[in-house]
């Protein structure tokens, strides 16, 4: 019975436990006793919180038992939640040893617009430390594995999101994307997940990685529960100063149109940049198959060119880093987590001893790429020309969806790789990101939904969907469409 609650989708279990069928407390109690007996294995969780998810689940059980409405479409349905959203009840540590065992005196506001809707949280996510990497292995928890073949990594750096939705562990999940931490891990895992409009979820108690890049955004095993989760965590935040003042776009009817099946009207640009004999030859072929789909759906589908995203690599991994020195000086001994000290240490050598023990390798590295690409006489030349790629490439999407409503590539580049393959290859770990990057560095929105196998090794590929800003529900109308017609890829 509870396996199969758990291999439901988060749309059904929704109206099952609305309708009276199941109770919050069961479907939570599925999830937790599935996660007991299968995590050990994928490592997805770094903390399981049973007591508050079942606590969260009688409370919904109990409104709706008193004749209440459910608070949300989605009123009773447990998550898994990245490990770099702030919550009371459990720690919050990015994965990193720094902020072992930190538990925050606030909730972010998208943990608060979760526990608001009657959303159990079952507790949160592994990742790469502080949202750094594209395989979950800079974790300081260990890697996570990909559900689909325990000896590969589940993308990142979600992946412990990512993993948990593919295992069954969790129906929805949430994620953050930098430059691409919620879509690959969907491609590597044959999941569904979205980067919202920058701006439009807000980042009050998202533990900073880049301000000006990272965005949380919802993650399901299919477009309609995706868009429900969507619906739930967007909306403007006064404490986010970033937020946009603008209302949440209309997903869930765009998956529900889209569902139909019908893209008659709806223009396709394939980015001629993002479409390259580099790439694994599986994951071409198979978007070449869903760009026929699209096709047949009734799309018209066209080339365009967006010739800066060559440089979007160059140009994220200079901001980034400038970005993470800025913001990871926070964490100096002194606020939160770790302190070494022996007593006899000044307040300097005290930070310098818990920074260097602290922090993972790759969250060193950039740490000191960042601080050289801000330095004087460094600035203009690294950072400033980046900020000027940034917009060359914002340029390039704009003339772009003058032609088209979305543009399509594969998500990544390839499909999952063996744990440990790249762990001392930065440079191929980043070129993981090629295809999402640029959507990040516009701020514009996308979404990966499951493209199928790959005809070389059998293992999962994504479907890249983009499109402007503040225009989601394209994503959802194009995603879902394809994916009635394409059917389940299920592990
Ligand atoms: N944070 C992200 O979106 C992941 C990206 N792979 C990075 O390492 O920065």
């Amino acid at each position: 019975m509870s396996a199969d609650i758990t291999r439901l989708d988060a749309a059904t279990l929704a109206s099952r436990i609305h309708g009276g069928e199941l109770s919050s407390v069961e479907v939570t109690r599925a999830h937790l006793d599935r996660i007991a007996e299968v995590d050990g294995e994928y490592n997805a969780f770094l903390h399981v919180a049973s007591e508050q998810a079942l606590a969260a689940a009688a409370e919904v059980d109990r409104a709706l038992g008193a004749g209440e409405k459910p608070a949300s479409a989605l009123a009773g349905v447990p998550l898994a939640l990245k490990d770099v959203f702030t919550t009371t009840d459990m720690p919050t540590t990015c994965a990193s040893k720094i902020l072992e065992g930190w538990v925050s005196p606030y909730d972010a506001t998208l943990t608060t617009k979760l526990r608001e809707a009657g959303i159990p949280i079952l507790g949160k996510t592994n990742m790469d430390e502080f949202a750094m990497g594209s395989s979950t292995e800079n974790s300081a928890y260990g890697p996570t594995r990909n559900p689909w073949d325990t000896s590969r990594i589940p993308g990142g750096s979600g992946g412990g999101s990512a993993a948990a939705l593919a295992s069954y562990q969790a129906p929805l999940a949430i994620g953050t994307d930098t430059g691409g931490s919620i879509r690959q891990p969907a491609a590597v895992t044959a999941t569904v997940g979205t980067k919202p409009t920058y701006g439009t979820v807000s980042r009050y108690g998202l533990v900073a990685c880049a301000s000006s890049l990272d965005q949380g955004g919802p993650c399901g095993r299919t477009v309609l529960d995706t868009a429900l989760l969507h619906e739930v965590i967007a909306g403007h935040d006064p404490r986010d100063s970033t937020s946009v003042k603008a209302p949440v776009r209309p997903v869930v009817e765009a998956a529900r149109q889209g569902a139909a099946g019908d893209l008659k009207g709806v223009k396709v640009g394939v980015v001629k940049e993002l479409h390259s004999d580099s790439y694994q030859p599986g994951v071409i072929a198979s978007f070449d198959a869903a760009v026929k789909t699209l096709t047949e759906l009734g799309a018209e589908v066209v080339e365009v060119s967006c010739p800066h995203f060559e440089y979007a690599l160059a140009s994220y991994y200079l901001i980034l880093p400038s970005e993470v020195s800025s913001n990871l000086a926070r964490f100096d001994a002194m606020r939160y987590g770790m302190r070494v000290d022996d007593g006899t240490m000044s307040a300097e050598q005290v930070m310098a001893a818990t920074r260097a023990a602290g922090f993972g390798k790759e969250v060193k590295r950039r740490i000191m790429i960042g601080t050289y690409a801000l330095s004087a006489g460094y600035y203009d030349a690294y950072y400033g020309q980046a900020l000027k790629v940034r917009t060359l490439i914002a340029q390039d999407f704009d003339k772009a969806y003058e032609q088209v409503d979305v543009l399509v590539s594969p998500t990544s580049p390839f499909t999952p790789w063996k744990l440990g393959e790249k762990v001392d290859d930065p440079l191929a770990m980043y070129l993981s990101d090629l295809c999402t990057l640029p959507t990040n560095l516009a701020g514009h929105c996308a979404m990966s939904v499951p493209s199928g196998l790959s005809e070389d090794d059998g293992l999962p590929v994504g479907l890249q969907i983009m499109a402007p800003a503040l225009a989601d529900e394209r994503l959802y109308r194009v995603g879902a469409a394809f994916e009635a017609a394409r059917g389940p890829v299920l592990v």
